[in-house]
């Protein structure tokens, strides 16, 4: 049995670029996230203090990337699956993190990494 938690379109506006010039700006990026969690407590007890409470964990992303400046999507996706392992104790997670509008011809381009 696997039980997982999902954020999806959880929307950041982030100092983020390869290139000097975006970092004047900010812009926006996307994540879905998918993270592993045993619900069995949080049910027995119908308590939310044992589940993985996705508004805890949206407030964490949203205040570290915001506050960050990141030049590499992959950068960012590493470094929130670090935070979130770290301070959440989450073992298995997938993260896909989109940059929408950076290439014209496309709605979005990212990256997707998992943790197992
Ligand atoms: N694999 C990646 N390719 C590119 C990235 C990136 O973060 N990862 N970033 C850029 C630029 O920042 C682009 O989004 C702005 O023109 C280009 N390629």
């Amino acid at each position: 049995m696997t039980d997982k938690v999902f954020i999806n379109e959880l929307t950041v506006f982030a100092s983020i670029g390869a290139y000097d010039w975006e970092h004047t700006i900010k812009q926006r990026l996307i994540f879905n996230i998918e993270m592993e969690w045993d619900f069995s407590q949080a049910v027995a007890e119908d308590n939310v203090e044992h589940c993985l409470n996705y508004a805890d964990v949206s407030e964490k992303i949203l205040d570290f990337v915001e506050k960050t400046p990141f030049k590499l999507v992959e950068t960012v996706a590493y470094k929130v699956a670090d935070l979130l392992q770290n301070e959440f104790g989450i073992k298995k997670l997938r993260i896909e993190l989109h940059k929408p509008k950076a290439v014209a011809q496309a709605n979005s381009v990212g990256v997707i990494i998992t943790r197992e």
